[in-house]
């Protein structure tokens, strides 16, 4: 990696240098896809997957033994503003739920038979209020943004993202609203739970934060350390460490996502290796997906975080997967083509 002395210019060079899609395993597996005992495009979008695992992994035969979810934490100034329902003490009590596998994460972990890796993001020292002042400074975003890069040391075949940090639905509104701007009522909405006073203050601040911050805008990357926090610059490192080492991600909920669009705002092809797990009850999820280029996978209605509509799609990875490595092919099975 070049060093140039700005801790940014690190990550500009990670974004220029992205492998792209492995073309002959790409070719490999939809050659298979087509051989098996189905009608062709019969398995829907569960054939594209298997496909796009492929893609990315660099194997004509796609895997996913190894999931990995990595949930991010971290503590926003902004909370102090009344933005959230909940006070900003939950997001460690919600680490100690985790790691006690009491969470909603630790289920869906275990009924995919996941490894669950929980992130703390120095959740003592609060973030600046974006209100007031940028969230991070430049060496503490990227220094976060390489710390993120560890979701998948270890070895995994398919990372999940997910996130925790009371607050955080306020900066991920800020994020969208300063990457692709709009009214600020677009992309806030009710987090945990915010409605009346709660959600006026949260439009308020997100509002407040993009007309402070808009001169520097331009760069997806001050947006990032201005206007968002350190689970999604974490979450940000880790979409980009994942493309390195050729290893496909599926996206969580809002707050995830927008934390990747700062990646596809630097370049377009950022998230090709990318899933959307689902799309999350959240006002503006459905919107940055669509800016993105990416539809979702489920659509239950969750609004949860921690990974979970990302955990959630691991299963229909999962099935993706063992269809294209399990199923006969029409000549294996002897049974009579189309005429
Ligand atoms: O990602 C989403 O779509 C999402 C939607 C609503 C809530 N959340 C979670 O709720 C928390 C943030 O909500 P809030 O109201 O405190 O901004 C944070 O821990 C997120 O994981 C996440
Ligand atoms: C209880 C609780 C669990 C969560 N998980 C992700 N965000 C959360 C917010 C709250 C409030």
């Amino acid at each position: 990696m070049q060093h140039t002395g700005l801790p940014f210019d690190d990550i500009r060079h990670l974004v220029a240098t992205m492998p792209g899609p492995d073309v002959l395993a790409r070719a490999a597996a939809l050659e298979r896809q087509g051989a098996l005992l189905k009608p062709p495009g019969a398995l829907g979008r569960l054939e594209e997957i298997a496909v796009h695992l492929a893609a990315w992994q660099g194997k004509a035969r796609p895997t996913a033994d190894r999931p990995m979810v990595a949930v991010f934490a971290g503590t926003h100034g902004v909370s102090a503003r009344g933005v959230s329902p909940y006070p900003a003490s939950v997001t460690k009590e919600m680490m100690a739920a985790f790691t006690a596998g009491r969470a909603a994460i630790n289920q869906i972990c275990s009924t995919f038979e996941a490894g669950l890796r929980v992130f703390d993001l120095a959740l003592d020292l609060p973030t600046g209020d974006i209100v007031e002042e940028a969230a991070l400074d430049e060496r503490a975003c990227a220094a976060t943004m390489a710390f993120g890069m560890q979701a998948i040391a270890g070895g995994t075949d398919v990372l999940v993202l997910g996130e925790m940090g009371i607050g955080n639905t306020t900066v991920a509104a800020a994020l969208c609203h300063g990457l692709y701007g709009g009214a600020a009522e677009d992309w806030v909405g009710a987090g945990t739970g915010a409605t009346g006073d709660v959600l006026a203050r949260k439009i308020d601040a997100v509002r407040a934060a993009v007309a402070l911050h808009k001169p520097s805008l331009g760069d997806p990357l001050e947006a990032l350390r201005r206007l968002g926090g350190r689970e999604l610059a974490a979450i940000a490192g880790a979409v980009l460490s994942a493309r390195h080492e050729r290893v496909p991600v599926v996206l969580d909920g809002y707050v995830v996502t927008a934390a990747a669009a700062v990646l596809h705002a630097l370049e377009p092809s950022a998230l090709d290796h990318c899933l959307a797990g689902h799309v999350s009850a959240e006002r503006g999820h459905r919107l940055v997906l669509e800016k993105i280029g990416l539809s979702p996978l489920l659509d239950l209605g969750m609004r949860l975080g921690e990974g979970t509509g990302g955990g959630l799609a691991l299963g229909i990875v999962k099935a993706a997967v063992a269809c294209h490595k399990g199923m006969a092919t029409f000549a294996e099975a002897g049974v009579s083509g189309a005429g």
